[in-house]
């Protein structure tokens, strides 16, 4: 290690939050300020003044915000040669080639997009991926809490095209179904062949059902959220790990092996 990568290992990482007073913003201003190796130096919410970030100094943006309004913030922040934690929901493959294009005129900049920094949700979607060449039927149910503002949840979307993707690779065809919606909506959002059903009920965090079925047998994975602290080892895994991986990482995959 040179006297230039010792002297920044042992400083704080400077990390701004986006979304700071919202109920994930909140969760990682709490875990940021108690993370010895890490200074918040900017918190940062709606009709706040994004440059607070950038005049105290951030290293790391950690943005959970909306899906409207996120893609103008990760602009500014590779803008700013900022790296940045994106928990924000929304990010579709045009979305994702968007950012890369950003990244690509900076390439000293990292950014870590996953749609779920609970350790157990990866490896929910993980085991999915897994089962998924083994069934021909699959259904997913994830349930939150009514405030959510969008449905499907990211989560659920990643883990449909995850599936969706081992299923072709492996050759499998459509899922079998022969009912008939009588009523728009009742057999859920279609994703990539995959049926994904959304349930929001006061109570609930972040909850997922994966069923798969074959020929006399079920398989059920299903992760369960019973509290935002649950996302905040993934946070800050990614937080010690952008600056070291420029462009971009989707997932906290490549971050856990
Ligand atoms: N990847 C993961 O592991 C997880 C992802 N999420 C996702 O994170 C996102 C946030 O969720 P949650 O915390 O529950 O939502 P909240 O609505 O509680 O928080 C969003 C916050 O962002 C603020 N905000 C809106 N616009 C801006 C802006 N331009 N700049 C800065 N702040 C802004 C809002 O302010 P105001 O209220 O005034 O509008 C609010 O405080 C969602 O997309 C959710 O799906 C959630 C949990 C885990
Ligand atoms: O809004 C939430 O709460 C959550 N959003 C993410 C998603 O949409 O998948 C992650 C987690 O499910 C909680």
């Amino acid at each position: 290690m040179t006297d230039e990568q010792e002297k920044t290992a042992a400083e704080p990482i400077r990390v701004g939050v986006l979304g700071a007073r919202g109920r994930m913003g909140l969760e990682v201003c709490k875990a940021v300020d108690a993370a010895t190796d890490m200074d918040l130096v900017a918190m940062v919410d709606q009709g706040d003044w994004l440059f607070n970030a950038s005049d105290a100094g951030a290293e790391v943006v950690v943005d959970f915000t909306t899906p409207d309004v996120v893609m103008d913030n990760l602009h500014w922040c590779i803008d700013q040669g900022i790296s940045a934690v994106v928990g924000t929901t929304g990010f579709t493959e045009q979305r994702l080639d968007r950012v890369r294009g950003w990244l690509e005129r900076k390439p000293g900049v990292g950014v870590v997009i996953a749609p779920n920094f609970g350790i157990g949700a990866v490896l929910m979607m993980q085991f999915a991926a897994r089962a998924a060449r083994h069934f021909e039927s699959v259904e997913i149910v994830e349930q939150h809490h009514p405030r959510k503002l969008d449905a499907p949840s990211g989560t659920a979307t990643h883990t449909a095209r995850l599936i969706a993707q081992a299923r072709a690779e492996a050759g499998l065809g459509p899922v079998p179904d022969a009912t008939k919606d009588e009523v728009a909506g009742a057999r859920g959002a279609d994703i990539d062949g995959v049926r994904v059903h959304a349930v929001r009920a006061t109570g609930l965090v972040a909850h997922q059902e994966v069923l798969f079925g074959t020929v006399g047998e079920t398989l059920t994975i299903r992760h369960d959220s019973y509290d935002r602290a649950s996302f905040m080892p993934g946070v800050l895994l990614a937080v010690r790990a952008v600056r070291n991986r420029p462009g971009l990482t989707i997932g906290l995959d490549a971050l856990l092996d």
